[in-house]
């Protein structure tokens, strides 16, 4: 039978809606479901000029696979009426409840695998709703006080120490402890989840040239070469610190199978520059399948139909496969 793909399009205003319908074209072999207003679908698919039928899920029905123009829908209601571009306050409550039930669809096992559209930070917080990420968000929902951003291309995968942090506020989250439990988080799902037998991570440092010797701060000498020389008892292919500036030039990358970044524009930005459109970002350490595109809202697009939708494809073709491959790890 096929998975259950729960599908939240992110901020009304944004471009995931319309890249939700764009989806929608094509078929899959799995059921997706759209956590999502309806009407907002099908104003969105009318904007663009795609074709879209909605059905309200029955998850007591059998699954079936997804067929061009048609998607199930999970009805939940926008609090205010939508316009393409302009956010809105009233709506923030609308984004988190997509999310949470969503999310609840996967812990409960209606749904094997979430896939998240872009949401707008701010205009959650704005509502008065402290919010810094999904990545967050969900950690706390699945009740796990660890997890780890992962993004992925078809040639990159970056992961991060530290998540949606302001940037002075860094150098106090690398701790020994938590590089630690990020590095094995990491480690065992490149292992479990990605097939890399005895994976190999490069570390980043955190200063310029790895701090240099501890004259351009002592966080490599403090803390992060202490943490992986005990790692490395494990037998654990960890190389690193290395100065960041470098570490993206084919000599390591060819040999690693994931980069470990300590802080997101230290990794991201890389990832972004070889893949932007086509990588997954992927959450390590949940309970459940979890990926999501690797732009925001595109507020400047939304509407206009012109959102390249090929990263939500990917994080969708991903989660199918990750789903895949625990339902098959299970049984
Ligand atoms: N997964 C998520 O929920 C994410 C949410 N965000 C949120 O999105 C909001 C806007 O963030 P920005 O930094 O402006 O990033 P952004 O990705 O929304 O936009 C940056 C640039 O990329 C372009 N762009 C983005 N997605 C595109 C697509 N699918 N096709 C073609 N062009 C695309 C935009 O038009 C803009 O020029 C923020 O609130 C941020 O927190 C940002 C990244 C991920
Ligand atoms: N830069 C990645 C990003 O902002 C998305 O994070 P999240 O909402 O998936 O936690």
């Amino acid at each position: 039978m096929p998975l259950r793909i729960a599908i939240t399009p992110g901020e009304p205003a944004g471009v995931g809606p319309e890249l939700l319908v764009k989806l929608a074209q094509h078929d899959f072999d799995a059921e997706l479901i759209a956590f999502a207003d309806p009407s907002l679908l099908l104003q969105r698919a009318a904007d663009i000029g795609l074709p879209l039928e909605l059905s309200e899920v029955d998850f007591a029905a059998p699954a079936q696979a997804h067929r061009s123009g048609h998607l199930k829908v999970a009805s939940i209601s926008c609090h205010s009426p939508v316009e393409a571009g302009s956010l809105n306050v009233n709506n923030a409550k609308y984004v988190l409840e997509t999310l949470s039930r969503a999310t609840d669809a996967c812990k409960s096992g209606d749904c094997q695998g979430l896939v998240t559209g872009p949401v707008q930070k701010s205009i959650i917080n704005d509502a008065g709703i402290p919010f810094s990420g999904h990545t967050e968000f969900l950690a706390e929902r699945c009740e796990v006080d660890k997890v780890v951003m992962m993004l992925a291309s078809e040639q990159l995968r970056v992961a991060l120490v530290t998540t949606h942090l302001p940037l002075s506020a860094v150098p106090a989250a690398i701790t020994g402890d938590n590089l630690q439990r990020v590095t094995e988080i990491l480690h065992a799902s490149l292992l479990r989840q990605f097939g890399c037998q005895n994976p190999r991570i490069l570390v980043l440092g955190l200063n310029p040239h790895a701090g240099e010797g501890g004259h351009m701060g002592r966080e490599e000498i403090d803390t992060i070469i202490p943490c992986l020389e005990q790692l490395r008892q494990r037998g654990w292919q960890l190389e690193g610190p290395l100065p960041a500036d470098t570490a993206f030039t084919p000599r390591h990358l060819d040999k690693c199978d994931a980069v470990l970044a300590m802080y997101h524009d230290q990794g991201l930005p890389v990832l972004k520059y070889q893949g932007f459109g086509r990588a997954v970002n992927i959450t390590l350490g949940l309970p459940i399948v979890r990926t999501s595109v690797d732009h925001g809202t595109a507020l400047d697009l939304a509407g206009s139909g012109r959102a390249d939708s090929g990263s939500f494809y990917a994080a969708l073709t991903t989660a199918i496969s990750m789903a895949e491959n625990s339902s098959r790890n299970h049984h």
